[in-house]
């Protein structure tokens, strides 16, 4: 599962460097690029390819003297150069940076419509074509709000998005809220794509409602909600991408983490000694797991620390696995072992990993899995492979624990999820194929 991006605006003192700082902050959200765009009379980019770290040396933000500034971290498999965020857009005489997190629906057919009106688009990303309907829609209302009630009605899909524009931030989050996008206040208006990014400036922070559209400049910042759907927030933001320590939609991800894995413990108990995560992500929901079921929980695998996106030399998958995971043979030997994991994607990780566990003497592995089984592909800025890679796309439970050779394996129910996730104000389509409207609705 790819593909989840990272953004960031604020007003305040030392934007550039902020953006900088907030992005470290987001790193987990994207991989591929990163960039900043601030304003100085005009708009300023500075992006690249790689980690922020990588991206930006010690003085790529020398003269980058500013109080509005923008940034992004991406995560996609293409793309050049030009196509890593922030985007700079012209249209209709006017130009603006965008940072974006989401995937649109209708992006070729609008696309098209616009091309047909001799529109030429100077990327392949959907990002842009954000950009070009509110300046199209600028043009002719010469209001931000009034724009961006046109783009809510054009443009389909998941977007929060920030955009540097006439001095000014226009931010907005789609109406039906799919991606989380907090809004900071203090010594000046921030915004990021998790609160956990705004922490260290000392900010009140809120979460950006859907349909909700900021206006800020020096002075002045304005917000209204101006467009109307059902709220679902995309699911898989709590049970994997976003950081623990973030609170999204009024919900703190580790706490709803904590009980995926007591109402797991509670619907499919395991007759295990240890309970193990895998690390990262299955971590908070194993704790969840164990506490609940009364079994000590230990560490029973050990990542790498330091494998991230920079093992690009090529290497079999079972290499790779190997390199990232190591089994703790005093844990796991001779007991029978309950492997907590958040999710199962393709099952290559968690087939290795049983073996793994085996070959370090397990006597049992018993396989829970803190959210339902993935069958269905993600059109809102998720890269979900394509349903013949998914491993439970049309397999049975029973015929998944035989393929990743467990002893038992349970998934945690759709119920069990909204029990702990605390609303069903949520997307889960890639586990129930049932889609949000609005995102289709065009
Ligand atoms: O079924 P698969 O296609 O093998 O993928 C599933 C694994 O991928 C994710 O973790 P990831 O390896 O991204 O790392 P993390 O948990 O350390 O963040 C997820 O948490 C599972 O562990
Ligand atoms: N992961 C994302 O949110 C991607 C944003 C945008 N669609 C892009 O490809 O750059
Ligand atoms: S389909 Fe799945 S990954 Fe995509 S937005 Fe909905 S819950 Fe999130
Ligand atoms: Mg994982």
């Amino acid at each position: 599962m790819r593909e989840k991006c990272g953004i960031f605006g604020a007003l305040t003192q030392e934007a550039p460097k902020k953006a900088y700082f907030a992005l470290i902050a987001l790193q987990h959200r994207g991989q591929e690029g990163a960039g900043i765009s601030f304003w100085n009379g005009g708009i300023k980019t500075v992006k690249g390819h790689g980690l922020v770290s990588e991206v930006f040396k010690e003085n790529s933000l020398n003269g980058a003297k500013s109080r509005l500034a923008i940034g992004h971290v991406r995560y996609s498999t293409s793309g050049s150069l030009s196509e890593v965020q922030p985007l700079e857009v012209e249209c209709c005489g006017y130009r603006l940076a965008i940072v974006h997190n989401g995937t649109l629906t209708n992006f070729l057919p609008v696309r098209r419509r616009y091309e047909e009106e001799g529109f030429r688009f100077r990327s392949s990303v959907d990002t842009e074509l954000i950009g070009v309907s509110f300046l199209r829609h600028y043009s002719e209302l010469k209001d931000e709000f009034e724009a961006m009630r046109k783009v809510f009605n054009e443009v389909r899909g998941a977007y929060s998005i920030v955009m540097l524009f006439n001095g000014k931030l226009i931010v907005a989050r789609d109406p039906v809220g799919f991606r989380p996008l907090s809004y900071g206040i203090g010594d000046g208006h921030y915004f990021a794509s998790e609160d956990s990014a705004l922490k260290m400036f000392g900010l009140e922070t809120r979460d950006v409602e859907p349909g909700e559209v900021f206006v800020v400049e020096e002075g002045d910042a304005y917000s209204k909600v101006i467009a109307k759907a059902e709220r679902r927030h995309c699911v898989f933001e709590y049970i994997y991408f976003a950081r623990p320590d973030s609170i999204i939609d009024g919900i703190s991800v580790y706490c709803a983490r904590y009980r995926m894995g007591v109402e797991l413990a509670r619907e499919s108990p395991a007759d295990g000694d240890v309970v193990i995560a895998v690390p990262d992500s299955g971590r908070t929901a194993a704790l969840g797991f164990a506490h609940e079921s009364g079994i000590p929980y230990m560490e029973g695998l050990i990542k790498n620390r330091y494998i991230g996106r920079t093992f690009i030399m090529p290497a079999g998958r079972g290499l790779k696995v190997k390199l990232k995971l190591s089994p703790v043979k005093e844990v796991v030997d001779g007991r029978r072992v309950v492997l907590v994991d958040d999710s199962i994607v393709r099952g290559t990780t968690m087939t290795r990993i049983v073996k793994m566990l085996r070959d370090a003497g397990a006597k049992e592995v018993h396989v829970r899995i803190a959210s339902p089984p993935i069958r269905y592909p993600c059109y809102m800025g998720i890269d979900i492979p394509t349903r013949y890679e998914l491993i439970a796309a049309w397999r049975s439970i029973d015929d998944i624990k035989r393929e990743i050779g467990a002893d038992s394996l349970a998934y945690l129910s759709v119920e069990g999820l909204k029990r702990a996730v605390g609303t069903d104000k949520l997307c889960m389509a890639c586990l129930t194929g049932e889609y949000p409207k609005w995102a289709f609705d065009f």
